[in-house]
């Protein structure tokens, strides 16, 4: 099975490029669903520990724990620490399933990839990407968000063109969704091309 890890700067239409990968039949594991799903459950008790000013009726508010964290910046570590691991349990979890089940491909949608040293467990890293000015207004249309929250987030991502720099393929989101459509589609049959002529079988 061939594990594709997919990355992008916030605005970058990672989402949406995971939801391409999804519909050619491929599984998908989003870092940042698992995350809002841990918030609702697991990760409740740990970060209301640490932060007991952020957990309202039995969950993690997220409004409420972006704005501490746009306070103070250096909780992003301490709130790191006992996301990120819950969060590799889940996406191992999904691998192991998707093995099981025979998959010869499987997608993991990770934000923080290279920050997290997780491009060093997939076996392929896509970038998806655009110009800045195209992902600044995206985000900025955003409900709620600000230039400064939207500086924040972009100071802890390591920044888009070193990604690019180090990724297998780039999906350009800037163009339209059927164009990333036709690049992924290429990007599936590249590793398929390459599978089928190094003689591997599927799970190999
Ligand atoms: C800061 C929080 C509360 C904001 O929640 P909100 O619902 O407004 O935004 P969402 O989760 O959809 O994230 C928005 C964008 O910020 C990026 N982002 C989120 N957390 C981080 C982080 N720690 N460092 C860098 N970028 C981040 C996301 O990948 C996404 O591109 C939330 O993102 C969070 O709890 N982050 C910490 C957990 C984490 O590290 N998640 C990253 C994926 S494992
Ligand atoms: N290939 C594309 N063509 C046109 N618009 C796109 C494309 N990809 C994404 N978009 C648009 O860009 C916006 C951001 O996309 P998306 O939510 O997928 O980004 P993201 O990188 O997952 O964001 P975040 O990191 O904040 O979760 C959305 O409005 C989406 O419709």
């Amino acid at each position: 099975m061939i594990v594709i890890g997919l990355t992008g700067s916030i605005g970058m239409g990672k989402t949406t490029t995971a939801g391409l990968f999804a519909a050619e039949g491929i599984a998908v594991h989003d870092a940042d669903a698992a995350v809002h799903d841990l918030y609702r459950g697991e990760a409740v008790a740990p970060i209301g520990s640490v932060f007991p000013e952020v957990v309202k009726e039995g969950q993690v508010d997220r409004r409420l724990l972006a704005e501490n964290l746009a306070k103070n910046p250096a909780n992003f570590e301490r709130l790191e620490k006992i996301v990120h691991p819950l969060v590799r349990q889940r996406e191992q979890k999904f691998l192991e399933q998707q093995r099981q089940s025979g998959a010869d491909f499987a997608v993991l949608d990770i934000p923080l990839l290279f920050e997290t040293g997780a491009d060093k467990r997939v076996d392929q890293k896509v970038v998806a990407s655009c110009d800045e000015a195209i992902q600044r207004r995206r985000v900025l249309a955003r409900p709620g968000m600000t230039e400064e929250k939207l500086d924040l987030i972009l100071s802890r991502q390591v920044p888009d063109g070193e990604k690019r720099a180090r990724a297998d393929f780039v999906v350009d989101t800037g163009v339209s969704i059927e164009d990333a459509r036709r690049q992924v589609q290429d990007i599936l049959a590249t590793l398929r091309g390459r599978n089928s002529r190094s003689g591997k079988t599927d799970n190999a």
